[in-house]
C-alpha cells in the first residue's frame, strides 16, 4: 500500500530507525521524497540507494517537513530531541517512555507507542503498538500499514500490554541468541570444531523455529512429541525442566517487564 503522508524518522540512521526507513522504501510504502531522517551523528550511508531521501540534523526542521514523526532514539536521548510537534501524529519506538511522557516531550496528544524488535532489520519483527485516545481511525490504519513493513504489526488494547510486550517480543530476539551462545559454548567444550559447532547450532535453532511455526498453535505439542520417545531428547529436556529452566525464564521476563514499566 502506498500512501501520501510524509514520514520523518528522528534517529533514522540508528538500528531500528533505518530498519523501518529502508523497509518503507523497499516496499514502496513511501517514495524517497516522502521520507525525512534526522541524526546527530551525520548522514551515514544507509540511504545511499535513495538519494532523494532528505537527511537533516535539526529535528524541528524534520517536524516542519513531515506529517508523521517516528521517534527512534534511545530512551536516555529523549530529552535531547527537543521538538514541538503541534499535535502531528507521533510514533515512539522507545522502550520505557510512557504515552504521557512522550506527549509532554513532543507537544502532541496524537501519540502511538510501538515496539519493534531486532528482527525488523530482516522484516520479521513482531511490532505491537498502542495509541492514545486522540489517535483517529485513519491514523490507526496508517500506523498499521507503516509498521507492517517490518513484519507483523498488531494494535494492543492497553499501554500495560505494550509494556509487557517490550519484555516479551521487544527484547525477544536476545533470548534465542543467549540459548545459541550457551549451546555453542558447550559444543566447544566437548571438542567440536568452532565452524562445525556454529553451523550445527544455527541450522538447529533456525530449523527448529521454522518447524515450530509450521506446527502451529501449541509449542508444548512439539515438546511432548519429542519427550514421548523417552530417549536422548527426553533426558536432556527433563534435566533442564527439573533444574528450573521455566522459573529462570519467567524470572528473566518479569525483570525485563519491570524495567519496561518503570513506575507505572
Ligand atoms: N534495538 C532493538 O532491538 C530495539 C530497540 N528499541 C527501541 O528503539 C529505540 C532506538 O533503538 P536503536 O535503533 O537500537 O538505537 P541506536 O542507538 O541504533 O539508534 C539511535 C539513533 O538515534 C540518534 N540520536 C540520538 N539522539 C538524537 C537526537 N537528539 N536527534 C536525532 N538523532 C538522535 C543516534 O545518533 C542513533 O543514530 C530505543 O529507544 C529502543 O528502546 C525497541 C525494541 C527493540
Ligand atoms: O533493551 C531495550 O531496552 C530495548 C527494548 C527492547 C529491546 N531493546
Amino acid at each position: 500500500m502506498s500512501q501520501d503522508a510524509v514520514i520523518g524518522i528522528v534517529g533514522g540512521h540508528g538500528w531500528m530507525g533505518r530498519s523501518l526507513g529502508i523497509a518503507l522504501l523497499e516496499q514502496g510504502i513511501v517514495s524517497a521524497r516522502q521520507l525525512v531522517v534526522s541524526s546527530r551523528s551525520g548522514s551515514g550511508d544507509a540511504y545511499r540507494d535513495w538519494p532523494d531521501v532528505r537527511c537533516v540534523k535539526d529535528n524541528q526542521e524534520l517536524v516542519d517537513l513531515t506529517d508523521v514523526i517516528v521517534l527512534s532514539v534511545r530512551p536516555q536521548d529523549l530529552a535531547s530531541v527537543n521538538i514541538a510537534a503541534h499535535d502531528k501524529l507521533v510514533i515512539s519506538l522507545l522502550a520505557m517512555a510512557s504515552l504521557q511522557e512522550i506527549s509532554g516531550q513532543v507537544g502532541s496528544r496524537r501519540v502511538v507507542r510501538a515496539m519493534p524488535n531486532a528482527a525488523a532489520e530482516i522484516r520479521r519483527a513482531y511490532f505491537p503498538w498502542h495509541a492514545s485516545q486522540q489517535v483517529s481511525e485513519a491514523d490507526r490504519q496508517l500506523v498499521q500499514a507503516l509498521l507492517e513493513s517490518c513484519g507483523k504489526a498488531r494494535e494492543l488494547p492497553t499501554e500495560r500490554d505494550l509494556d509487557y510486550m517490550t519484555a516479551l517480543s521487544g527484547a525477544g530476539p536476545a533470548y534465542p541468541a543467549l540459548l545459541a551462545q550457551s549451546m555453542l559454548e558447550h559444543a566447544r567444550q566437548m571438542g567440536i570444531a568452532d565452524d562445525i559447532a556454529l553451523e550445527a547450532v544455527m541450522q538447529t535453532l533456525v530449523g527448529g523455529s521454522l518447524l515450530l511455526e509450521r506446527l502451529g498453535d501449541d509449542p508444548g505439542d512439539m515438546v511432548e512429541r519429542l519427550i514421548s520417545y523417552d530417549g536422548t531428547t527426553a533426558k536432556g529436556l527433563r534435566t533442564m525442566i527439573d533444574g528450573g529452566i521455566e522459573q529462570i525464564i519467567h524470572r528473566g521476563l518479569a525483570a525485563a517487564h519491570q524495567a519496561a514499566s518503570g513506575s507505572r
